[in-house]
């Protein structure tokens, strides 16, 4: 059996006048239901890597991008992106996103944005809706707009959509960064204890390094190639250590 998500030389370049960064994906290959940590200083491309990861960003031409649905055959994303066409509907089913601080449409209440995913997937499940409210201790605020909740329920409401159309992954791009440690810590393990009640693969990134090595992750950090050349660094996915290291 393959693996759900698998990249090989896979490469994004930016450019800005005189300024450019380019991301370097050697390798990686996430397991269905594997939780993966994604560390590197500011400015190293973790966003842009979630981002390519996620189908929100199209790599260059030239690497391998192969995701494996969890029924049917896999998918090689190359051709897709040069057509489009079929890209949305492959990222609105089978990714799950948590941004940094919550991004709740401010005109639902936090069950109505919970539910969201499955409208636009056109696969209600109210169950689902009301199972993921309760496990992330949501119940008593479920009918509020976000400007009435706390920034730790917010997050939390995050996570819950995130999961309700059972995504094969959740995309977590620093989801802790508003928060206090003990939220953070709160909020991340119900992050991995939810998406592995469901089956979804974790790839989350964060500045904490030792909020991340709390948990049991494989473990990436993006690193600048020391010798690029000047106003152009190139951002090199790595893995850390053995690749899997536990708390
Ligand atoms: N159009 C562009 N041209 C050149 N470089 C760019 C362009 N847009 C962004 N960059 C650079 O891309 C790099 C990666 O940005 P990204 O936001 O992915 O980093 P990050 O690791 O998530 O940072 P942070 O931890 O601060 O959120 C940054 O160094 C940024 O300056």
């Amino acid at each position: 059996m393959g693996a759900a998500l698998d990249i090989r030389d896979l490469g994004v370049s930016l450019s800005d006048g005189d300024r450019g960064f380019a991301l370097r994906v050697p390798e990686l290959r996430i397991a269905a239901g594997e939780t993966v940590g994604l560390t590197g200083p500011s400015g190293t491309g973790k966003t842009l890597l979630l981002e390519l990861l996620g189908l929100l960003r199209a790599p260059e031409p030239g690497g391998v991008y192969r995701l494996r649905p969890a029924e049917g055959p896999a998918r090689d994303l190359a051709a897709l992106w040069t057509g489009r066409g079929g890209l949305a509907p492959l990222r609105g089913r089978l990714f799950g996103f948590v941004p940094q601080t919550g991004g709740l449409l401010p005109f639902l209440t936090l069950a109505e944005n919970v539910a969201l995913p499955q409208r636009i997937c056109a696969r209600p499940d109210p169950g689902l809706v009301t199972d993921l409210i309760a496990r992330l201790g949501l119940d008593p605020v479920a009918g509020l707009r976000p400007e009435r909740l706390s920034i730790g329920q917010r997050q939390r409401a995050a996570i819950a959509r995130a999961l309700a159309h059972r995504p094969r992954f959740v995309i977590a791009d620093e989801p802790t960064a508003a928060l206090d440690p003990e939220n953070a810590a709160e909020a991340m393990s119900l992050l991995f204890e939810t998406a592995a009640r469901s089956g979804a693969a974790v790839i989350v990134s964060s500045h904490d390094l030792d909020l991340l090595k709390r948990f049991s992750l494989t473990r990436y950090r993006l690193e600048i190639d020391p010798d690029h050349a000047p106003g152009r660094p190139v951002s090199r996915l790595i893995a850390a250590a053995d690749g899997r290291e536990a708390a």
